[in-house]
């Protein structure tokens, strides 16, 4: 079943056209990877996709259209462009303040995530203390927290080395296995090749290619 279909979606930003035309569609369960060189869109389409800017032609999301103002139509977990962390608060606190706003997410999940990710599961170490990768780990996992039904990594494996690009794949298919869908997009044709089920090759501002 497809849990996302974009049908004709454009943008145009002070009389540039950004994105042309882009269609496609994200089914249930899938982890639908996005390639293409700087500035070919990728981010253009997750923001789209995601109801963070306004387009033409139509964004479905379960069924339901997606708009700028209104609802959500179903639990998202985001990583897009740098992670949003509070950098005087541990990454603990950091995680409660977003699983404050889910349902069903425990201290115990909390820990699991962060051990996942090999991240201090203290409440003491504040992220300003973090490196470039563990915070980038810390974006990722709020994006994971409470396997949202779906989640947008943006560029994941920046900075982050090969253990953790690894344990990145891991949590992608076990995430996938309980029924989330991803939609990520990469520079890293490794990564790419291991967890996507379907590929879209984006080129100035529109989908050139789906493998
Ligand atoms: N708010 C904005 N105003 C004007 N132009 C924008 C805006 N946001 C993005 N763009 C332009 O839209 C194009 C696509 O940007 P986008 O961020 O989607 O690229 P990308 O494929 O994600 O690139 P990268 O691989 O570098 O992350 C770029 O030319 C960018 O300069």
């Amino acid at each position: 079943m497809a849990l996302i279909e974009l049908d004709h979606v454009g943008k145009t930003i002070t009389g540039k056209q950004l994105l042309t035309n882009v269609s496609f569609v994200a089914e249930e369960g899938s982890v639908t990877t996005l390639e293409g060189i700087n500035g070919s869109g990728k981010t253009l389409i997750l923001k789209a996709i995601l109801g963070l800017i306004k387009t033409t032609g139509t964004v479905t999301v379960n069924g339901s259209k997606v708009t700028v103002s209104g609802r959500y139509p179903i639990r998202a977990g985001v990583l897009i462009e740098t992670p949003s962390v509070l950098t005087e608060f541990s990454a603990f606190k950091n995680l409660q303040l977003i699983a404050d706003l889910l349902e069903n997410v425990d201290e115990t999940a909390i820990r699991q995530l962060l051990t996942q990710f090999e991240l201090p599961v203290d409440n003491r170490t504040k992220v300003r203390k973090f490196s470039l990768g563990m915070k980038q780990k810390l974006g990722i996992a709020q994006a994971m927290l409470g396997q949202c039904d779906l989640i947008v990594l943006d560029e994941p494996t920046n900075a982050l080395d090969e253990t953790s690009v690894q344990n990145l794949i891991g949590y992608i298919k076990k995430l996938q296995l309980v029924g989330s869908t991803f939609l990520i997009t990469s520079h890293d044709r490794d990564f790419i090749e291991q967890v996507a089920t379907k590929r879209i090759k984006v080129k100035a501002g529109t989908v050139d290619e789906i493998v």
